[in-house]
């Protein structure tokens, strides 16, 4: 599928019909510069704005992206990035961005005038995750790295992808003991609260104003982020929907399969957002 933009949103008729699935990046771009005031677009942060890395905690976004959304947000509705990361570590990435929204922990955390706010129902698992991460150091092997998100903790093997199996393993057993959730990813097990919040209800509460929406993202748990588009599309004829997958050789085949669009990386995404901002006419 070509991912080249149009050249100017004069070339957007207004009014026009939503267009249907498939389509051209560049048909995706003409009719959304034609709803720009009635779009947002969302990110999922890791494989998507941001190159993987062996360590989590040196994960950063590909420099140009930076300019590049708070570009989009002045030219859209909404621009927000929706993570398993907490807030705290989006802000640490994004805080020169006042126009983007940030939602962190599937959305168990929000950024909301200056302040992260909680789901309430969550908050009461802060001790136990906190004793599932102390527990994660002491019994899994050395090349685990587990990251302690308040919320949530996540168990990487990316380093040692031959102990996959026992992580998962080790991850079921504690969910059951527990009573948490699990859920896989990237070279990833994690373990989250049994509240009901992932990405895709980010989303589906997130359009319920909007007339068109993109998400771009990576992971399994992005595919219900491009499900919950899909289903706003099958009940409301007017609302556009446009899935963007970000390839790798973890979860892409599965990820693409589900999009409309698939880019190559990270660096790509911010290329290709850079390259539709003319369609939007200034
Ligand atoms: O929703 P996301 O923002 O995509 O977060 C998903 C997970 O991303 C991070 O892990 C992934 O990226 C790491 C850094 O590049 C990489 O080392 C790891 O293998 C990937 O799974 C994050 O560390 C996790 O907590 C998130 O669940």
């Amino acid at each position: 599928m070509p991912e080249t933009p149009p050249e100017s949103s004069s070339e957007a008729p207004l009014n026009n019909a939503r267009p249907s699935h498939p389509l051209s990046a560049a048909e995706a771009w003409q009719f959304t510069a034609s709803r720009a005031k009635d779009t947002t677009f969302f990110f999922d942060f890791d494989g998507v704005l941001s190159p993987v890395t062996d360590d989590p905690d040196a994960s950063q976004p590909v420099p140009s992206v930076l300019g590049v959304l708070e570009q989009l947000a002045a030219r859209v509705a909404r621009v927000a990035i929706v993570s398993a990361r907490p807030v705290s570590f989006l802000r640490s990435r994004f805080q020169s961005l006042e126009h983007v929204d940030l939602y962190g922990l599937y959305g168990l955390e929000v950024w909301h005038d200056g302040d992260v706010v909680t789901e309430p129902a969550a908050l009461p698992w802060v001790p136990p995750m906190a004793e599932l991460a102390e527990r994660a150091r002491a019994e899994l092997p050395e090349p685990i790295l587990v990251e302690y998100k308040r919320l949530s903790v996540a168990l990487h093997y990316r380093t040692a992808p031959q102990l996959a199996a026992q992580v998962e393993r080790w991850g079921h057993e504690q969910a059951e003991r527990l009573g948490l959730r699990v859920q896989g990813g990237r070279m990833v097990v994690e373990l989250k609260p049994p509240v009901d919040q992932d990405k895709g209800m980010v989303i589906s509460e997130g359009v319920l104003n909007a007339g068109c929406a993109w998400y771009f993202g990576d992971d399994m748990s992005d595919i219900k982020a491009f499900d919950a588009l899909r289903a706003r599309e099958a009940v409301d004829p007017d609302f556009f929907g446009m899935c963007v997958a970000v390839a790798n050789p973890e979860t892409g085949a599965e990820v693409s399969s589900a999009a409309d669009l698939t880019l190559e990386s990270p660096e790509a995404v911010a290329g290709f957002l850079a390259g539709a901002l003319p369609a939007f006419g200034r």
